[in-house]
């Protein structure tokens, strides 16, 4: 099986692998572990304001959503401030988000971030998408595995059984996502002959759909026509429904702040969806259901209401915002990009069968999945509230940080570091290839290092490997199959048959 995918287990409140130095720091400016501030920064107190009740959060919120946009907002503050570690607001806020602080402690570099992958420092209870929390109603009543900080009992138990729920599917994984991919791609060659250009959107997201739920459900969605046909549109809206309070679109303002972010939308619009996924599970995800009651002892409801997340929220969603910033990068490319990936799946690949093993030799195919990681990283926030009163440490200064306060990391600007990543906002396809692959310890988009281990007692994503190797398996499918390919994050204008 795979042999990247390491289950190391750490001992409660054990701080995680800490990263090595960056690369281009000079060596006294090593990173010290987060807990143990070193001393020789001095002591800051953190700039920036909460502003005026009620005027702060507003003002702040339409900056966010609509006169900057969210990478501006974050870079314009670092620039005002001096300092990549500030206080500001974030959205939701008022007027109809009263009972949401939106108060938040920005760390925005590499060194200060990391805190929030100390679980020793930082709580993760009810904070994935800061401290709005989209209503129970939309799982069950359920607050599910990511909702959940370390110490509480729940979190092992569903967390370890998502990665045995990964870990047994992997065969299946691979079968299911190589079958659908022909089925995608013989539908858009059919339609690029007919119409030219066609959007792939929707057959992508039919695809994973597919595959995710042949692998993790160990169901197949064909048995129940309503669910192979919609069953991807029915999580759309449902993702849709909880995120959108949250979420910059940045195409229909002022509607979008009237309409998309000034209220939280009710359950019952997406309900019917969610009870036909739940008791599709329940009659067709037999075996999964079993595994759960008996060995991790966790209750039918618990079992289905994590797995249509762990479907729906992380990997389907996680997978629809990712693999297209993938696919456009390398089908938009015009510096001979495709032709170094195409040599190095045929060199490597040939005709074998593609496996986990196999795409683990493909060194520049997996540092442009990396590097499409880092710059556009699928999940660009990530929150952690402080456990207690402690230090924490940018490059230059040191801060207090109060219990209860919100640390907020916008992935985008941390992953584009300067002290870590030379020419950061440049895409570079062999940046994480033979010596750059030291970087992997700063790739962070899985809340954590990508050199770090999920368990049952952090927060990294469950999937962390799994989700590299998907993506790196596309990439060798579609160079196997296709001399080029022309398109962007959407559509697909041409492709060339591999003779
Ligand atoms: C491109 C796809 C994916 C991305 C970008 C992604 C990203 C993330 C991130 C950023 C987190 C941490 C959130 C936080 O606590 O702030 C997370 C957690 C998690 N992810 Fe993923 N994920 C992806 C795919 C998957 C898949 C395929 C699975 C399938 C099992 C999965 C399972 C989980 C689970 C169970 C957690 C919660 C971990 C915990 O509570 O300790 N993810 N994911």
């Amino acid at each position: 099986m795979i042999t990247m995918i390491k289950t190391m287990s750490l001992s409660p409140g054990m701080p995680q692998q800490q990263p090595p130095p960056p690369p281009s720091l000079p060596s006294q400016q090593l990173l010290s572990t987060p807990s143990q501030p070193s001393t020789t920064l001095p002591l800051r107190t953190i700039p920036g304001s909460y502003g005026w009740p009620m005027l702060g959060p507003i003002s702040d919120r339409l900056d966010y959503f609509w006169f900057q946009g969210p990478e501006t907002f974050f870079k314009k503050r670092i620039e005002k401030h001096k300092s990549t570690v500030f206080r500001t607001n974030v959205p939701p806020s008022f007027p109809l988000f009263l009972n949401v602080n939106p108060n938040v402690v920005a760390v925005l570099d590499c060194k200060s971030f990391a805190h929030v992958f100390d679980m020793d420092l930082v709580e993760k209870k009810n904070i994935l998408v800061g401290d709005f929390m989209p209503s129970v109603d939309f799982t069950g009543g359920v607050r599910t595995c990511a909702y959940l900080d370390t110490t509480e009992p729940q979190h092992a138990k569903l967390k370890n059984f998502a990665m045995d729920t990964l870990k047994r599917s992997s065969k299946v994984w691979v079968t299911e996502l190589l079958a659908n991919l022909d089925t995608m791609c013989t539908t858009f060659e059919t339609n690029i002959a007919k119409k030219g250009t066609v959007s792939y959107l929707i057959p992508l997201q039919r695809c994973i759909f597919n595959f995710l739920v042949k692998s993790l459900v160990g169901a197949d969605p064909a048995t129940q026509p309503e669910i192979q046909e919609s069953g991807y549109a029915m999580l759309d809206r449902w993702l849709a429904l909880q995120l959108l309070p949250t979420v910059h679109i940045g195409v229909l303002q002022p509607l979008e702040e009237l309409f998309l972010h000034s209220f939280a939308y009710p359950f019952v619009l997406v309900g019917g969806d969610y009870k036909k996924l739940y008791d599709f599970i329940e009659t067709q995800g037999q075996e999964v259901l079993q595994r759960g009651e008996t060995e991790f002892g966790l209750s039918k409801e618990d079992v289905i209401h994590n797995l249509l997340f762990v479907l729906g929220f992380n990997a389907f969603g996680g997978f629809s915002v990712f693999l297209p910033s993938l696919i456009a990068v390398i089908a938009s490319d015009k510096k001979g990009l495709q032709e170094k990936l195409r040599n190095e799946v045929r060199e490597k690949i040939g005709s074998t069968s593609l496996t986990f093993d196999s795409v683990t030799r493909l060194d520049l195919v997996q540092s442009v999945v990396y590097e499409t990681l880092r710059v556009n990283p699928p999940v660009p926030l990530v929150y952690g509230r402080a456990r207690k009163d402690f230090r924490l440490g940018s490059y230059e200064s040191e801060f207090d940080i109060k219990k209860g306060e919100v640390l907020c990391g916008y992935l985008k600007l941390i992953m584009k570091d300067r002290k870590v990543f030379s020419e950061p906002e440049v895409f570079k396809p062999d940046r994480f290839v033979g010596e750059g692959s030291r970087l992997l310890s700063y790739l962070y988009w899985s809340n954590g290092p990508q050199t770090g281990s999920p368990s049952e007692h952090n927060k990294q994503c469950a999937a962390k490997d799994y989700v590299v190797l998907t993506a790196s398996m596309i990439v060798a499918y579609l160079f196997k199959r296709y001399d080029s390919f022309v398109g962007d994050s959407s559509s697909i204008t041409a492709v060339e048959k591999a003779k």
